[in-house]
Formats: C-alpha cells, sequence, structure tokens
C-alpha cells in the first residue's frame, strides 16, 4: 500500500493523528536498560509495542542512531516495527539533501535499507534534490516548510514575490514537485497561524506537525489550524515528552509513554 493510503487508514483505524517519534537518548534510559548492548533498539521496541494502538505513525529520528554508530539497532527497529504493526506509516526523519546523484542514495538508504514509507527531505536545493525520491512511486517525500525551531524564520520567513519563502514552498510542492502524489510538507506546531496558511494553500495534502509536547506547541491551536475538512490531515509528532514520560525509576518506562501518548491522542481529538 502507498504512504498515503497507509497514513488515511491509520488515521481511522486508531482514531488517531498522534506520530510517536523515536529520539532514543540512553543518558535518559531507565536503569534496567544499563549494560545492555542493544539499549536503543530494546527501548524504541518497548515504546512502539506500547503505543502502535495509538500512533497513526513512528518517526524515529535517524540522529540518535547515526551518533552512537547504532544503525544496525535502526535497522532492526524498523524491521520489527514492519512485520509487527505493518499498518503503521515509519516515517524515518533523516532531513536529506543533497544532488540529484547523491539523494538517489539517500533514498535507498530510507527506502531499501530501512523501509521506510517516507522520509523528510529538505528542498533548499530544489527539486532535482527532491526528485529522486519521488522515483519510489509508494514511497513519500516530506518536504521541509515551517520547521518549528526559533531559526526557521532566519530563512522561511524571507519574502520573495511578495510572499515569505515558507508559502513558496507550500506552493511548489502542492502544484509542481508532487509527481508521485506521495508528498506532505513539515509544518511545525509552534506557528499555528502559519499553520493555517500553508492548510490553505495545499488543500488535503498531509503535514507532519512536530512541536507539541517539549518544545511546547498548543494542542489546540496545531489541530484547529491544520487539520482537513474532514478532521485529519497531520501526523502530530511528539518525542521526548512521550519517550521520557516516566520519572526517574518510580514509573514503568513503556506504560508512563502509553499513558502520555493516550493523554495526547485524546487531547488532539478533542479538537478535530
Ligand atoms: O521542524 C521540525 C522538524 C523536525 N523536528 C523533529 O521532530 C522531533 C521533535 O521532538 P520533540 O522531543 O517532540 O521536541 C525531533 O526528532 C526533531 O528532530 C522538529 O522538532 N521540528
Amino acid at each position: 500500500m502507498n504512504f498515503i493510503n497507509k497514513l488515511s487508514a491509520a488515521w481511522t483505524t486508531n482514531n488517531s493523528l498522534l506520530c510517536v517519534g523515536l529520539d532514543p537518548d540512553p543518558a535518559r534510559f531507565p536503569a534496567q536498560l544499563a549494560g545492555e548492548s542493544d539499549a536503543i533498539f530494546l527501548f524504541c521496541k518497548e515504546i512502539i509495542d506500547a503505543t502502535a494502538d495509538l500512533a497513526c505513525s513512528f518517526k524515529p529520528q535517524i540522529a540518535y542512531f547515526a551518533a552512537l554508530g547504532a544503525e544496525g539497532q535502526l535497522e532492526r527497529l524498523c524491521a520489527y516495527a514492519r512485520q509487527h504493526y505493518p499498518h503503521i506509516p515509519l516515517i524515518l526523519d533523516a532531513k536529506r539533501g543533497d544532488i540529484g546523484a547523491t539523494a538517489r542514495q539517500y533514498a535507498r538508504e530510507a527506502f531499501d535499507r530501512y523501509g521506510a514509507d517516507a522520509v523528510t527531505v529538505n528542498p533548499y536545493m530544489g527539486f532535482d534534490s527532491v526528485e529522486p525520491y519521488m522515483e519510489w512511486t509508494e514511497r513519500g517525500a516530506i518536504v521541509l516548510c515551517r520547521t518549528s525551531n526559533p531559526g526557521g524564520s532566519d530563512l522561511q520567513f524571507l519574502m520573495a514575490d511578495g510572499q515569505p519563502l515558507y508559502q513558496h514552498v507550500a506552493r511548489l510542492v502542492a502544484e509542481k514537485w508532487n509527481r508521485n502524489g506521495q508528498c506532505a510538507l513539515v509544518v511545525g506546531a509552534t506557528f499555528p497561524e502559519e499553520l493555517a496558511q500553508v492548510r490553505a494553500i495545499v488543500g488535503e495534502m498531509p503535514l507532519l506537525v512536530p512541536g507539541v509536547g517539549a518544545q511546547g506547541g498548543d494542542v489546540e491551536a496545531t489541530v484547529k489550524s491544520g487539520r482537513t475538512a474532514s478532521g485529519a490531515g497531520m501526523m502530530i509528532n511528539s518525542s521526548r515528552a512521550i519517550l521520557y514520560a516516566a520519572a526517574k525509576g518510580s514509573e514503568d518506562f513503556a506504560a508512563a509513554a502509553r499513558r502520555v501518548a493516550l493523554e495526547t491522542r485524546d487531547s488532539i481529538n478533542l479538537y478535530r
């Protein structure tokens, strides 16, 4: 099944717009994982098992694995998610951007090596840097548009032809670049006004929306700004607030993650 259809089905099946982010930081792992050679895999696997019925997608952030030389554990984790939860889209957050020949290798890494349904990509180098991802006709390219970080405004708010750059990106992707019909955009929950602007430009296109939870984005404003007419259209990501929900040593980490994922999913659903 292609990325967009799988995502639409997951919104319905799990009644959820929540994307569970997998940003594993061993310094924050529970004591029982200390000394385990595959602690990163084990930690993330428990989180996936605890939240799979509450999520519309999982989003491993590759930097947290690669920085520790743990790409092998990421491979295992992706294989595990695909085998046990094949109906939940797997998004590799890698924010790749390079010339076409190199982008083709990044696409192979995301879709072949890790088996991701979609990968995040940076539009700064233009269409030929994004096109190779679309050669994978069933997989998604999720293009950075209006990112959640404060510094995103440095470039994304620059005016060109009377409009901020992020709106040009939204329009380009929606009207020209989306050759395989599997594109989506990243828009931060920390900027609900811009989220509403992007929604108005792109119609039904799915949006990956990081920034609730640890970054403090407002759930009500996010949902009201980014939802489609059918009350869907978003993967609202929360990573650290779910992963590290347990107070150190006092609560089972997976149970705590499930509790916060449930609360987040339900608070999102209040405003759909
Ligand atoms: O604009 C963006 C794009 C990506 N991210 C990523 O999302 C998660 C957010 O983690 P939290 O712990 O929920 O803050 C992380 O992997 C970022 O790399 C983003 O935050 N903003």
